[in-house]
C-alpha cells in the first residue's frame, strides 16, 4: 500500500519576503541558490516533484544543501504551503492546490511524527512527561485514558531504551538520550508517518552511527513509515529501503541504495553518492549484452542493455572499491590495465591507490593488508558488471 503520494509538487519563495520571513524566524538556511540573492526572482525550492512511499518504508530525501530536501518535507509536515501539487497520506488528501481545487489541512490536524535537527524536548518536564505530554493535550473525544497513556509512554520508553530514566529531568540527559527522547515524543502518537529533519546531525560522529543502525532497527520494528531528510550519503544508503536523490528543487533519481549507488542515472547522483573513478570515452562497439568503450585509461568494457550508437560519448563510471590492483598480471580478464602507482592513503579500513593508466588516472580502494610503494608498475582489473555507463551532461 502506498502510505505517501506526492504529485506535482511546486514550492517557490519570493527572494525578498522569504529572506525577511526567514530573517523573523531565524532560521538557519544557508541560501545557496544564487538566484536567491539575486533581486526579486522567484527560488523554486521544489520545482514540480512527484514521489510515492509505500507503507514501512524509510524513504529518503537526499542532496546537498538547497536542493529543497527540508521544504518538501515541511510541506508534507503543514509547516509551508505550496504554491501547487497534492499530497496525500494513505486515502487522506493533506493538501491540494491550483488553480480550480483547494484544500491545506493545518499542520496540528495532521497526525504526523514530526523530530528536526534540533531536538527541542521540554526542559522543564522529566522524560515521562516530555513523552505522555502530545497524548495529553489531545482533545477530549480521542484522547487516551490515564493508565493507557501510562502503558503507551512505559512501551515507548522502552523501546528506546529509555525507560530507566523516566523520572529524570529531560535537560539532564545526553545528546543522543535526547534525541532518542524527541523521538519517542515522535513515535508515541502512532502516526501513520514520521518525518525526520537530520535528526542525528547535531550528534559526534560514534553516537550519530549507533544511533543510526537503532533507528533503522526501531523503524523496522516498528514498521513506521519514515522520510527521512539528510545531506549525508553514507547515512542514506545505511538506512533507507529507498533513496531519492535531489538537485535544485528536482529529484534526479529514485531507487533502492543499491541500484542509486551501483547504477547512477547521471553523473551528478554518481558523485554525489559516493567516490567514483569517472572515465570518459566513446562508444567503440557492443557485442551482447556488453559495450566497449574508449577512455584515457584504454578500452573499458562494460555490462549495459542501453542501446548506445557507436561513436556516442559516454562516462563509463567505476567505483575504486570495485577496482583489483596486483603487481602480476591476471592475463585473462575483459578489464585489465597495467598502470603506475601516483600515491596512496592509508583510511583505516582500507587503503586507496591512485594509479595512472593511459592518460587517466585511477582511484582504487583495497584492503590495508595491500600497501604498494608510489611508483611501482601495478595492474587493475574489474568485471564488466562492475562498470556503469552514465550519460554525459
Ligand atoms: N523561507 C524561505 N524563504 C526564501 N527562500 C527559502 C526559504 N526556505 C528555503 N528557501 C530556499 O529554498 C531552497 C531550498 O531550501 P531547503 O531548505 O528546502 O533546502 P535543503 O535541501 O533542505 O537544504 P539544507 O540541507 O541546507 O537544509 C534554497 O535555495 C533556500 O535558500
Amino acid at each position: 500500500m502506498t502510505m505517501l503520494t506526492i504529485t506535482n509538487l511546486v514550492k517557490s519563495f519570493g527572494s525578498e519576503a522569504g529572506k525577511r520571513a526567514k530573517a523573523r524566524s531565524g532560521s538557519s538556511k544557508k541560501g545557496t541558490d544564487a538566484g536567491q540573492d539575486a533581486g526579486p526572482a522567484r527560488v523554486f525550492a521544489v520545482n514540480d516533484i512527484s514521489l510515492e512511499v509505500g507503507e514501512g518504508e524509510m524513504f529518503t530525501l537526499l542532496g546537498p544543501s538547497g536542493c529543497g530536501k527540508t521544504t518538501t518535507l515541511r510541506a508534507v509536515a503543514g509547516l509551508e504551503r505550496p504554491d501547487s501539487g497534492r499530497i496525500v497520506v494513505g486515502d487522506r488528501p493533506l493538501f491540494e492546490g491550483g488553480s480550480t481545487r483547494h484544500l491545506n489541512v493545518p499542520a496540528n490536524q495532521r497526525g504526523l511524527g514530526m523530530v528536526f535537527q534540533s531536538y527541542a524536548i521540554w526542559p522543564h518536564m522529566t522524560v515521562f512527561d516530555n513523552v505522555a505530554f502530545p497524548l495529553q493535550v489531545r482533545k477530549r473525544a480521542t484522547r487516551p485514558g490515564k493508565r493507557e497513556i501510562q502503558e503507551r509512554v512505559a512501551k515507548v520508553l522502552e523501546t528506546m531504551e529509555l525507560g530507566h530514566l523516566a523520572d529524570r529531568q529531560a535537560t539532564k540527559l545526553s545528546g543522543g538520550q535526547q534525541q532518542r527522547l524527541a523521538l519517542a515524543r515522535a513515535v508515541v502518537i502512532e502516526p501513520p508517518l514520521m518525518l525526520l529533519d537530520e535528526p542525528l546531525s547535531n550528534l559526534d560522529a560514534k553516537l550519530r552511527e549507533s544511533l543510526r543502525y537503532e533507528l533503522k532497527r526501531l523503524q523496522r520494528d516498528l514498521g513506521i513509515t519514515s522520510i527521512y531528510v539528510t545531506h549525508d550519503q553514507i547515512e542514506a544508503l545505511a538506512l533507507s529501503t529507498t533513496i531519492a536523490v535531489m538537485k535544485e528543487g528536482n529529484v534526479l533519481q529514485t531507487g533502492r541504495p543499491r541500484q542509486v549507488y551501483e547504477t547512477p542515472n547521471s553523473k551528478f547522483v554518481a558523485e554525489f553518492i559516493g567516490t567514483s573513478n569517472f572515465l570518459r570515452g566513446t562508444v567503440a562497439g557492443r557485442e551482447g549484452g556488453n559495450v566497449d568503450v574508449d577512455t584515457e585509461a584504454g578500452r573499458v568494457r562494460l555490462e549495459s542493455s542501453v542501446n548506445i550508437p557507436v561513436g556516442e560519448e559516454v562516462i563509463a563510471a567505476v567505483r575504486p572499491e570495485c577496482l583489483e590492483i596486483s603487481t602480476t598480471r591476471w592475463g585473462n580478464r575483459p578489464n585489465e590495465w597495467a598502470g603506475t602507482v601516483t600515491n596512496r592513503a592509508f583510511l583505516g579500513d582500507a587503503v586507496d591507490h591512485i594509479v595512472r593508466v593511459g592518460q587517466g588516472s585511477l582511484r582504487v580502494r583495497g584492503n590495508p593488508a595491500t600497501s604498494i610503494e608510489p611508483g611501482t608498475e601495478v595492474y587493475l582489473a574489474t568485471d564488466p558488471s562492475k562498470v556503469t555507463l552514465v550519460p554525459v551532461g
